[in-house]
């Protein structure tokens, strides 16, 4: 007699087998830049034509597991053989899409499940961690919302990419929860170190002493208010002069604005709501706004902090960053920032301009220092985090661009690098 293992397992073979019978749609997608002819290659002498991909157009057909296709630019002869295609592939269950050109991607059965599931409803906790009442809202539908007591957790319907703003009681934005996946269920609002500092009532914090620069480059004489010696947070009014913005915007609005970094699947970053654009050091026009700024800038911490840095086209491009309503840089360190020794070729300071500055809220503030600096139009902040001993700060460099709460802002980060030269460029110390 057979068992009920047994049994269950041929069931399931079965009912595989069954499913390996039935068809399934298959999308085939053109990249290149001219037509492709699209081939089946069944058991027939010659591969029959099943139609023509336009540049960028796809293709959809009927498959079954294991069948074969084929492409080839159009027109070569009347007739294809096989080893006029240009590429081939096997249809296999879980494909779903196959690029011209790319390796086949197949999801196996539970990876199909989650691309499925990427963008469903689901209940997500929003708890009110802090001891205070705060206000829900759902800001893609501002009528979407609720009061939520110290201690008390409300349960949505939300989707993947969406957010949701946690106001005060006089309707400051403090906290914004983005949905980075689906089935993120835990969101809280929780007072964390930066909060009150980036609060509309904390003003910016006042210098402990203020250094004359003579900038050379430019025979400007400067005012650096130093906010903290060691590590060295350093306020700089009127850093930029008229025009230098317009024209890195303008270098950065040619380029385009895009997304933060995508990490493979999470494409929804919580962390860093903003666009930006890599401006590069020009090679063909040495004396460019941008290289200009970037020598001043390397001076002044060669000024100031002795350190040994070059400019160049081995350091890191620029950064140029715009956020808007709701968006922020949540806390972070540029470089080390936890008390090792400095390692060769790495960041030492970070020079951020502030290019357009927000209306309100958008500061820039330094939690663990206790600092804020408020945008000005043209101005800059400098904070260096390789201490004079040869260890890197210990956090008092860490930093965040606070919620945009109206206006926009634009800044233009810059990264300063010890020891790196033309043999030997910044992207030779990525770790
Ligand atoms: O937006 C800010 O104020 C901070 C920007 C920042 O931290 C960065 O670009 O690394
Ligand atoms: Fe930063």
């Amino acid at each position: 007699k057979e068992s009920d293992t047994d049994a269950a397992y041929k069931r399931s073979r079965l009912v595989y087998e069954a499913k390996k019978n039935e068809p399934f749609a298959l999308i085939f997608e053109n990249p290149y830049a001219e037509p492709r002819e699209l081939y089946w290659i069944g058991s027939g002498a010659e591969p029959s034509l099943m139609g023509t991909v336009e540049p960028g157009g796809e293709f959809n057909v009927n498959t079954y597991e294991g069948h074969a296709f084929g492409w080839r630019p159009p027109a070569q002869s009347e007739t294809c053989t096989t080893d006029e295609l240009e590429g081939t592939v096997h249809a296999a269950r879980g494909m779903e899409r196959h690029v011209f050109g790319e390796k086949p991607r197949v999801l196996d059965a539970h990876a199909r499940k989650r691309e499925q599931e990427r963008d469903d409803p689901f209940e997500a906790h929003f708890t009110n961690r802090a001891a205070y009442a705060m206000r829900l809202t759902d800001t893609k539908n501002a009528s979407r919302t609720v009061d939520v007591a110290p201690g008390a957790t409300r349960i949505w319907s939300v989707r993947r990419g969406e957010h949701y703003d946690w106001t005060s009681g006089d309707g400051e934005l403090l906290y914004r929860s983005v949905i980075e996946f689906y089935d993120q269920k835990k969101h809280d609002f929780k007072e964390e170190l930066h909060t009150a500092l980036c609060a509309e009532k904390t003003p910016p914090s006042e210098p402990v002493r203020v250094a004359e620069y003579r900038d050379e480059l430019d025979g400007r004489d400067l005012q650096v208010e130093i906010l903290r010696e060691e590590p060295l947070i350093a306020y700089l009014p009127n850093w930029t002069k008229p025009g230098d913005c317009a024209d890195m915007e303008g270098r950065a609005l040619r380029i385009g604005l895009a997304d933060a970094q995508v990490f493979g699947e999470r494409n929804v970053i919580a962390d860093r709501r903003a666009i930006s654009a890599n401006l590069e050091w020009s090679r063909s026009n040495e004396t460019s706004i941008t290289n200009h700024l970037i020598k001043r800038a390397f001076k002044l911490a060669e000024n100031l902090r002795s350190y040994d840095v070059t400019p160049g086209p081995f350091q890191e491009p620029l950064n140029f960053i715009q956020y808007a309503h709701g968006g922020e840089y949540r806390p972070h360190c540029d470089g080390v920032c936890h008390r090792t020794p400095y390692a060769r070729g790495g960041r030492v300071a970070t020079l951020i301009h502030y290019c357009r500055a927000p209306e309100v809220g958008g500061a820039t503030v330094f939690p663990k220092a206790r600092l804020k600096v408020q945008p000005q139009d043209d101005s800059a902040v400098l904070f260096t985090y390789k201490q004079s001993d040869g260890y890197m700060d210990d956090g008092n460099t860490l930093h965040t661009g606070c919620l945009l709460r109206e206006g926009v802002k634009q800044i233009v980060t810059m990264w300063m690098r010890e020891d790196v030269h033309d043999g030997e460029p910044w992207s030779d110390f990525l770790s």
